[in-house]
């Protein structure tokens, strides 16, 4: 059986491979640091044994709600913001049949988005939408205090409310949050929604393997056991005991630090599936979140070629030199569409004729890989053997544990995300929030 592999041999020569395995005991000491629980953040550890320790019978929890929520409603909105959706996303949109919410039979409820923006028109949208659909909601907060989520919750509640009466409603509205502490936790207990909890110990970003993802996703039809399996094969790819060479997040995590040091300081996440841009969206927030801090930090970027190719693909050529990519390269298509050969030939395509488009993807990503390193981007390669769950269990463990390792090489605590605050305040200041009165008003007189 195959599992993700990285290969960092087209990284030179910006970065040599003796560079990188220089690096080795420097990475150790971070990995030994992170699975012992003694580094930066070290309250926030939760997700690194998680795989290893999520029972059965929590699994079994988690897919007998999802089969009521199945069962009763044919839309189902995950409503939160950041952690508290991008995981989930992520894997559902992965996964998904691309055009699965526009077929009329359905086997699974089209999964829906809410409380990731405070777009009123947005909000208006979803509103019209749903008002004569059957619909229900799984609420996720881990603060339970989040307004994007907050808003949205409160609209989403009082349409179903609308709808259905109170024993219904109950039966259609999920919470996960705080197992104690938070708005959303009391509201929650008030109202009797059925809960899951987050531990304390795991942080938004890290939650996906948490009910934070696994609800959406066993709700969207995925296997969440496979999920969890290959997360823990990736927990046991990547233990203190095995060699620095053979463990994909160390040696990820030592290239793209190297890479940075060499004035690489936008790392660009490259897929050539549609179907992965939200991944890409999860892994923004992984690493965005988790190093960009004292003034430090690779900017992760993302594109989806060849789509980019066509927009980006000049900048990433010919562009400035401070940027480096890191492609996520997917195995077998999952489905066989061939080029057909046409008589007339007028668009000169038959020299493809027979062939899997997939070859053709292949091929661009080859020459673009090419392309980009005689252009000089480095380039790392996670090969991922195919789009699945075991497989994407496999990635989101491989890149949280890299992350881990990632920032403490940057000498920052990863777990943490205190410059998020920063627009908060302004903006319950600027709404006339209570409790703060006096930032409204040194707020005024800026304006
Ligand atoms: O789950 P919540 O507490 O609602 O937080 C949702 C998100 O927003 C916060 O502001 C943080 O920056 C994120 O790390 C978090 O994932």
């Amino acid at each position: 059986m195959k599992n993700l592999a990285i290969d960092v041999s087209n990284v030179a020569p910006e970065v040599s491979l003796d560079q990188i395995n220089a690096e080795k005991e420097n990475v150790q000491k971070h990995l030994e640091t992170l699975m012992a629980k003694t580094g930066k953040g070290n309250d926030f550890l939760g997700w690194v044994d998680l795989p290893a320790e999520i029972s059965a019978d929590h699994l079994k929890s988690i897919e007998a709600t999802a089969e009521r929520l199945r069962n009763k409603a044919d839309y189902v909105v995950v409503t939160g913001i950041g952690g508290s959706y991008l995981g989930a996303r992520a894997v559902i949109d992965a996964l998904n049949d691309s055009f699965d919410h526009l077929k009329g039979e359905r086997k699974n409820p089209v999964i829906l988005y809410a409380g990731h923006n405070i777009s009123e028109d947005y909000t208006y949208e979803l509103l019209e939408l749903l008002k004569d659909k059957s619909f229900g909601i799984i609420v996720i907060s881990k603060s339970g205090t989040t307004t994007e989520p907050a808003i949205a919750f409160r609209v989403l509640k009082e349409l179903l409310e609308t709808k259905y009466d109170k024993s219904e409603v109950k039966e259609r509205i999920v919470a996960i949050t705080d197992a104690k502490k938070g708005a959303l936790r009391t509201l929650a207990e008030q109202e009797g929604y059925e809960t899951f909890v987050i531990p304390d110990d795991v942080g938004g970003r890290y939650s996906v393997l948490t009910p934070v993802g696994l609800l959406p996703i066993a709700v969207a039809g995925f296997s969440i056991s496979e999920l969890v399996r290959g997360a823990k094969t990736m927990r046991d790819l990547t233990g203190t005991d095995v060699p620095f060479d053979k463990n994909p997040s160390s040696i990820y995590a030592a290239t793209r630090n190297l890479l940075y040091q060499k004035g690489k300081k936008t790392e660009i996440l490259v897929n050539y599936h549609p179907k992965l841009h939200y991944f890409a969206e999860w892994w923004k927030q992984l690493y965005g979140e988790s190093e960009g801090k004292e003034n430090k930090g690779i900017f992760p970027a993302a594109v989806d070629f060849t789509t980019d190719l066509h927009s980006m693909g000049q900048w990433i050529q010919e562009g400035e030199r401070t940027i480096f990519e890191t492609v996520i390269s997917v195995g077998a298509a999952r489905h066989r569409v061939l080029i057909p050969r046409d008589e007339a030939n007028l668009d000169n395509l038959n020299y493809l004729a027979g062939k899997r488009i997939d070859e053709v993807n292949k091929m661009a990503e080859l020459g673009t890989r090419i392309a980009h390193t005689d252009g000089g981007v480095p380039n790392i390669r996670i090969e991922l053997p195919e789009l699945n769950e075991y497989y994407l269990g496999q990635m989101i463990y491989f890149f949280e544990k890299a992350c881990g390792i990632s920032g403490y090489i940057l000498g920052v605590n990863p777990f943490d995300q205190p410059g998020v605050e920063a627009y908060k305040k302004n903006m319950f200041a600027l709404l006339g929030k209570p409790g703060f009165e006096k930032e409204t008003e040194a707020i005024k007189k800026r304006l």
